[in-house]
């Protein structure tokens, strides 16, 4: 691969051990997927910020990083920790999981690392432009930026988005090149939505949908570049889809596939820009394609057993915007009823801080919820909480709760789930 001077310095160790080993990281990657060279990001978001996933090995790590005395070189934001760093005492959380985390985030604070810890940092300041090309980790971070916001990023790991972080640096391969962008799977979504069975309205901007979309789409289309499109002649209006949606949709994808992009016809940029007219004339063939159909909604929602009594209502995967917690608030305040279940709204600092202010937060714990800052039902350790029956309107967190959690999952919309806690 070809270096600068001075990133030729860098790899052979004249600037420190810390710098040559991310060196090192970053050209080994390249190496291995062919890179011509590194290439500036814009920005960096790091995974593997909670104790319960990272553990001792990880926490040393960060340690000896952060000893270095290196900062970031570029703007920098973190993933959810294993705990709410305000809260975590009021919230239960485990007194020698805690003190680990808060040692973690001491580390991370040391780099030069802004501490909202949250998986949406493109819904708190971290906004990559388009074709911005930067250094990413959360997977479902990586399909948002990469499909809905149109920036260029490969699914890095919490150490190759550091060593990046520090560098201003990547290797120049995968996803950051226009060539291996290119949809190859055409998905037609042949659906009814008002027939899937969610209880809830207007189906087709709901985010529940799409997470069951994700799931299956994912699972089929491996590590492809899917291209959605609407076909069922009922789905009108179904261009102004939520942005939660599509969160939802490239979480649920890439947590069942190893997906890192998608394009969605009149919708994402890239297929609006690039790819949308070549579709229609029939000038991008697909390696495959395939219709998606109510009776396959309904097959991955049958997975789950919807008649158990819930422990933890869970919304937030990825972290919520103050949008989804209206959606909460709206039901509490229709219902006027007390919750009979423990519910958790995860979301960042940030959307917190507008939902004290708008009065979210006290109709929320008037009924008996929280509002969960910097971490999340995946990665906090709710499975020494007492939880075992976790509700949740995610794809995603449906995918990862048995394993990362061993949950047993209720799936629904927000809608259905907040009305399941105030009545079980
Ligand atoms: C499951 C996930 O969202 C959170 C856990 O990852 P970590 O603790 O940030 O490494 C990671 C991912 O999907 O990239
Ligand atoms: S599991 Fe979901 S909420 Fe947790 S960090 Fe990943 S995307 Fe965010």
């Amino acid at each position: 691969m070809y270096l600068t001077n001075e990133e030729e310095k860098i790899y052979n160790g004249e600037y420190g051990e810390t710098l040559e080993m991310c060196m090192n990281l970053i050209v080994s990657l390249g190496d291995i997927y062919g890179a011509e060279k590194l290439i500036d990001v814009t920005s960096a978001q790091v995974s593997g910020v909670s104790y319960k996933t990272i553990g001792e090995k990880g926490l040393e790590f960060l340690r000896d990083m952060s000893d270095s005395g290196l900062k970031v070189s570029v703007p920098t934001t973190l993933n959810p920790a294993g705990m709410d760093l305000i809260e975590y005492e009021a919230l239960k959380f485990p007194a020698d999981f805690a003190k680990k985390q808060l040692e973690i985030i001491d580390y991370f604070e040391k780099l030069g690392i802004e501490l909202g810890c949250t998986c949406t940092p493109y819904l708190s300041g971290n906004v990559p432009r388009f074709r911005d090309h930067i250094s990413w980790a959360e997977s479902s971070a990586v399909c948002y930026s990469n499909s809905v916001l149109g920036a260029y990023t490969n699914r890095e790991g919490g150490p190759s988005a550091l060593a990046s972080a520090i560098l201003g640096k990547t290797s120049y391969y995968g996803y950051h090149l226009d060539e291996n962008r290119i949809p190859n799977f055409k998905i037609n979504l042949d659906l009814d939505f008002e027939k899937i069975g969610l209880k809830c309205n207007n189906k087709i901007n709901n985010m529940a949908s799409y997470g069951l979309i994700g799931r299956y789409v994912g699972r089929i289309v491996k590590n492809g570049i899917p291209y959605f499109n609407f076909t069922n002649e009922n789905n009108n209006n179904s261009l102004n889809l939520k942005s939660e949606c599509l969160k939802g949709l490239g979480a649920a994808l890439a947590a069942s596939g190893g997906i890192a992009l998608y394009h969605f016809k009149g919708i994402t940029p890239e297929a609006i820009c690039t790819y949308d007219n070549d579709v229609i004339n029939g000038n991008l063939k697909f390696d495959d394609e395939i219709t998606i159909t109510n009776d396959m909604i309904e097959e991955e929602l049958s997975k789950f057993d919807n008649e158990q009594k819930i422990d933890l209502i869970c919304i937030g995967c990825p972290h919520s915007g103050i949008s989804e917690i209206k959606t909460v608030v709206d039901i509490l305040l229709e219902e006027k009823k007390s919750l009979k279940t423990d519910l958790w709204i995860c979301t960042s600092i940030y959307t917190k801080a507008i939902a004290d202010r708008m009065g979210y937060t006290k109709i929320i714990e008037d009924a008996g919820g929280k509002i969960v800052v910097d971490t999340c039902m995946v990665v906090a350790p709710i499975e020494k909480m007492g939880y075992k029956y976790v509700a949740t309107n995610s794809g995603k967190a449906a995918t990862y709760l048995p394993n990362f959690c061993n949950s047993e999952v209720i799936y629904g919309s927000i809608e259905e789930l907040i009305r399941k806690g105030l009545n079980q």
